[in-house]
């Protein structure tokens, strides 16, 4: 998918809301674990609930890996049912050097057919150029993250008073483009998010810390938003465990539906 299409599918459903699927056996309804896949059965009915509210999903590779080959075959199934025009998002968090990258590459963009990835940016150039080969796929490159580890690296000033996250935006975006390189922004960052938006005034965001990490949606908009909303904003937890009964996807449904109105307003207002 490029960029003017994510954009138009922004337009068409008033929202820019990516639902996070990290889906963990432990915090699923019980009445599900009878099921041959509880993890596809889960997703499956959190898809259906929230479908008319997101442009994007997220699955949270980790999730996946931790349950072994079936854990990778309910990812797969759950990426085959997504519908083609969502964007999908596999946050694996990848980066390595060149002929590993590569094979990253392969597994997620060819093997299982993904828009995009998660990198990890720390190795530098040629960990990352290997994802950027692939036609209408794209990086989501780790900027300003938001966890409160961020601070003990990319709050770290140089000399000249630049941040390290900031040299990163600085140097990666000589790399890609903004039709294939997007930036993990965290909703926690506050202000810090118009710093990364004066720096690559084009790309996309994707921004995950609304709901169970305590982020601001209006802070988001209000920093982060350009003339193509240039955002995708991520709820996981927020949504898909708001319901932990036989109701889960109506709960699903209720939270994806309050953020997308709010974000129809933030639509209107900033773009
Ligand atoms: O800076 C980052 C980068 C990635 N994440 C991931 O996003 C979701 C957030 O989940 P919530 O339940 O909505 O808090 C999760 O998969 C993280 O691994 C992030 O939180 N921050």
């Amino acid at each position: 998918m490029n960029r003017k299409e994510l954009f138009k599918h922004i337009q068409n459903k008033k929202s820019f809301l990516c639902v996070g699927l990290d889906t963990d056996l432990s915090k699923i309804p019980v009445h599900l674990l009878k099921e041959k896949d509880p993890v596809f059965e889960f997703n499956k009915q959190i898809i259906d609930h929230t479908i008319d509210y997101a442009v994007a999903y997220k699955p949270n590779i980790a999730f996946y890996e931790a349950l072994g080959p079936k854990g990778w075959e309910s990812l797969q199934k759950t990426l085959e049912y997504i519908p083609k025009d969502i964007f999908t998002i596999s946050d694996a968090k990848r980066g390595d050097i060149g002929n590993t990258s590569k094979l990253y590459a392969k597994a997620f963009f060819e093997a299982m057919n993904f828009d995009s990835i998660t990198v990890a940016p720390y190795m530098g150039r040629d960990s990352v150029l290997p994802f950027l080969d692939f036609e209408n796929k794209w990086v989501i490159l780790l900027a300003l993250t938001s966890n409160e580890g961020s601070e003990d690296f990319q709050l770290i000033q140089s000399n000249k008073g630049e941040f390290l996250f900031e040299s990163v935006l600085r140097k990666s975006a000589e790399w890609g483009n903004p039709d294939n390189l997007m930036y993990v922004v965290g909703a926690t960052r506050g202000e810090n998010i118009a710093k990364v938006r004066a720096l690559v005034p084009d790309n996309f965001f994707l921004v995950p810390g609304v709901g169970a990490q305590g982020g601001s949606l209006e802070e988001v908009a209000k920093y982060g938003m350009n003339d193509h909303c240039g955002l995708l904003v991520n709820s996981s937890r927020g949504i898909i465990y708001a319901g932990k009964d036989l109701d889960f996807g109506k709960q699903a449904e209720r939270e994806s539906r309050i953020l997308r109105d709010e974000m129809e307003k933030l639509l209107e207002k900033y773009l």
